[in-house]
């Protein structure tokens, strides 16, 4: 969702670069183009001075990727060419991208801001000193300000945006926790669902008219549904077909009821059961889900479920940057699991993610966070660790789940491997960069033959 649209946002940035002349443009261009990799040092050695803001910049990983990215986002800014709708509407992406970055690693946006000023002020002296026509350098400010504060706009824009998500998803979740239990929710709901069916079921039997036939979406049921689960759950694919088939009962099923001969309000009238069924299916998987989502646990294996994974990242992040210690991630996916399943079934498959995430378990110590990040992939934190102490663990990991017999029937012992990926923080403050690593690291040990352990190279 966009502030305005791109076609208005991209109106407004031509006709701010319109306000200047093509003259005046280029001269700023080459000025820059000439001087990015100045501004860029100017940048990050300004913001060093402040404490606050060398927290996010000290490490040399930033270092080594802000001055290429810096310049590259000044030279996009400034360059002439980028004046066509396509170029502008690519340049507005790249600024909310930005923005979205900088909520996921937690910069200030104060600091932000004031980057760019620094880096206002150091364009101006360059105006100063080399511009052809130095009458222009009024002009040249405010063109350079104005360019910049629209980059910025669109930029803080996208970061509350990617804040404002978070802080609602977790807010819906809370609201809805604190307001239902979830255990007994399922069954007033179920029994809501079967009363509204009862009730349709006398009133066509009463042959009331259309009109008088009840509707889903205004039922006990209905009302629950809408102004509380669909908030709590949005974006839930699970939502979305309960919406619709709420939609497609009240709307097209039920109408059709009355005007047709009996046969055909039989065949209706199935539908619709059938359509309650599914609802009554779909809401039991989501009200599972929420209660695991409501005490960050996957439902199967109690681990931690993805909810709170930025929270914990991030939280390690800033310890590891306060006392100079570092952590590590291993990502471990089970070898084959697709075959486990259909040779030995979904259940048989279930026993196995238990008993793994048990094992995991066992393996970690009491400081590391251990995370199922869905199917048959899981995460570990380990914190507190160095690049060998790391290497030997998860090497150690993988020899274990390889000695030891997964029990898939009474009588059915069989043998599972997992393939690792360890990347170790190396000070990046973006957590997604490490996921990333280890992700890769993960990718290398399946096609490089699996069970075994591959180090992401920092
Ligand atoms: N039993 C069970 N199976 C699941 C669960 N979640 C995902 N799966 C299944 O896990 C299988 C994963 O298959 P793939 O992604 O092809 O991976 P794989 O067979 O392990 O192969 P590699 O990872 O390449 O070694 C799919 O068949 C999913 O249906 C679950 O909660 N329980």
């Amino acid at each position: 969702m966009h502030y305005q649209d791109y076609c208005q946002l991209v109106a407004g940035w031509q006709q701010l670069l319109g306000r200047f002349t093509d003259s005046l443009r280029r001269q700023v261009e080459a000025i820059v183009a000439a001087n990015t990799e100045e501004l860029a040092s100017h940048f990050y050695a300004t913001m060093l001075e402040d404490p606050h803001a060398s927290l996010f910049l000290s490490n040399e990983q930033v270092k080594q990727r802000l001055h290429p990215s810096m310049q590259r986002w000044l030279t996009s800014l400034f360059a002439v060419g980028n004046t066509a709708g396509e170029a502008l509407e690519s340049l507005i992406r790249q600024q909310e991208q930005i923005g979205q970055v900088h909520a996921r690693v937690d910069i200030p946006v104060n600091l932000v801001l004031s980057g760019a000023r620094h880096l206002k002020q150091r364009l101006y002296e360059f105006f100063a000193e080399q511009l052809v026509d130095p009458a222009l350098g009024g002009q040249a400010a405010i063109y350079a300000s104005d360019n910049i504060d629209m980059a910025m706009e669109i930029m803080s824009h996208a970061y509350s945006l990617a804040n404002d998500r978070n802080a609602r998803t977790e807010e819906a979740y809370r609201l809805f926790s604190l307001t239902q239990n979830l255990g007994s929710e399922r069954e007033r709901q179920r029994a809501a669902l079967l009363d509204w069916e009862n009730n349709l079921m006398f009133a066509v039997a009463a042959a009331q008219d259309t009109e008088a036939l009840p509707r889903l979406g205004a039922s006990e049921f209905g009302l629950w549904y809408h102004h509380k689960a669909m908030h709590a759950f949005e974006g839930v694919q699970e939502v979305r077909a309960i919406s619709e088939t709420i939609a497609r009962i009240d709307q097209s099923l039920l109408p059709a009821i009355a005007g047709e001969d009996r046969q055909q309000a039989m065949a209706r009238l199935t539908e619709i059961r059938e359509g309650t069924r599914s609802i009554h299916l779909l809401l039991n998987g989501l009200l599972e889900r929420a209660a695991g989502l409501e005490a960050g646990r996957d439902a199967l294996t109690k681990l931690l479920n993805r909810k709170f994974l930025p929270v914990v990242l991030n939280r390690e992040l800033e310890m590891s940057r306060a006392a100079g210690k570092t952590f590590a991630l291993l990502m471990v996916d089970i070898d084959h699991f697709k075959r486990i399943n259909d040779t030995h079934g979904h259940e048989a498959g279930d026993q196995v993610l238990q008993q793994m995430a048990a094992l995991l378990d066992r393996n970690t110590r009491g400081g590391d966070y251990l995370f199922r990040l869905g199917g048959e992939e899981f995460l570990i934190v380990v914190v507190d660790t160095d690049a060998e102490r790391a290497r030997l663990f998860a090497e150690r990991l993988r020899r274990q789940v390889e000695a030891e017999d997964f029990l898939v029937a009474a009588d059915t012992l069989i043998e599972v491997t997992v393939s690792l990926g360890l990347a170790l923080h190396h000070g990046h403050p973006d957590y997604q960069r490490l996921m990333r690593s280890a992700d890769e690291a993960l990718y290398q040990a399946k096609h490089g033959g699996r069970n075994r352990l591959v180090i992401a190279t920092p």
